[in-house]
């Protein structure tokens, strides 16, 4: 029962060809990914299961010639391919591997119900719906989604914010944040899977959060029970806060470690968006120092949305 890594092609969700890692065993071949640094350290790998329209079980997805190009693979494709490329973000440019640091294997699960408009970590793996093709298509199609996920799970492992009012919003903005500079060609969240019947929106806007009905000031915080407190919401407090910063020094990715240090160094689950501003200036000054540019610069990002 000879195992081994080969490259398989796959049609995307969007119909996009690309080239996938996956692992040859008993004649079969799996999405199963062994080229990452965890797998020589301790065998960990990025799986990708299907829920085949069910919300329990899943099969790690598998394939007779390594051609993953029908209709119904075309979510798993996505979502084993966005995958690895986030662990490449995390591992490469921030030096963490895998979400908790470890080397910790990455699980994902696409057609999760049915019509269903969501993606989510649900603390042991990314968990994908197809859409009902009015709302969303299939929503691993988008990298920022699957970056949104994993790093939800990044989130967990380290500040662990609590997911509701402030803490939730800025869990979920810490998400979109990191997604913004992963996918890096525009300032939308979600555009490539969100409304397939129309062109150019999105669920969210990192530049103009009032796009999309979300707030980019605290004066607009939106007081609310409902979503844990408003937590897909008030993120746009501080992603606008995020997009100031980066538009401000010109770079994502000097953004995204800041953030990534703050998350990971100065904020708690119990931290609120005027605890984030000052986790998010310690950790500037700790990579670049108070008297960077960037430090002047961090500051008007934060009182430019009232925090
Ligand atoms: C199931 C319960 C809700 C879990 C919320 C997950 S973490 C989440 O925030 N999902 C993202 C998915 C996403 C990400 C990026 C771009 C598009 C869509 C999300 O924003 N969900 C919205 C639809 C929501 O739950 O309101
Ligand atoms: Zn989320």
């Amino acid at each position: 029962n000879k195992i081994e890594h080969v490259v398989g092609t796959g049609t995307g969700v969007l119909g996009d060809t690309k080239s996938i890692n996956t692992t040859l065993r008993n004649g079969l071949y799996y999405l199963e990914d062994q080229t990452k640094y965890m797998y020589t350290q301790k065998g960990s790998t990025i799986k990708t299961n299907d829920f085949r329209n069910g919300t329990g079980t899943q099969t790690l997805m598998s394939d007779s010639d390594n051609v993953w190009n029908t209709t119904s693979q075309r979510a798993g494709v996505d979502a084993h391919y966005y995958a690895g490329k986030v662990y490449d973000y995390y591992y490469n440019t921030l030096g963490r591997n895998s979400y908790d640091g470890l080397g910790r294997t990455i699980i994902s699960g696409v057609h999760y119900s049915t019509n269903y408009n969501n993606a989510f970590w649900n603390g042991t793996q990314m968990t994908y719906g197809d859409g009902d093709g009015t709302t969303f298509r299939p929503l691993s199609g988008a990298l920022d989604v699957v970056a949104h996920e994993l790093t939800h799970a990044v989130t967990d492992y380290s500040a662990d914010l609590v997911y509701s009012y402030q803490s939730g919003a800025l869990n979920e903005s810490w998400s979109d944040a990191m997604a913004s500079v992963i996918d890096s060609n525009d300032w939308l969240i979600g555009e490539d899977v969100y409304t397939p019947n129309t062109a150019g929106d999105a669920l969210r806007s990192m530049s103009d959060p009032n796009a999309y009905g979300d707030p980019d000031h605290m004066s607009e915080y939106v007081n609310t029970s409902s979503d844990n407190g408003g937590v897909h919401t008030n993120s746009g407090i501080p992603n606008k806060a995020f997009y100031n910063f980066a538009t401000a020094i010109g770079s994502r990715d000097v953004a995204g470690k800041v953030w990534y240090r703050a998350l990971t160094s100065y904020m708690t689950s119990s931290t609120n968006f005027s605890g984030a501003r000052s986790a998010t200036l310690q950790a500037c000054a700790a990579l670049y120092g108070s008297n960077s540019s960037y430090y002047t610069a961090l500051q008007n990002a934060w009182t430019a949305v009232g925090i």
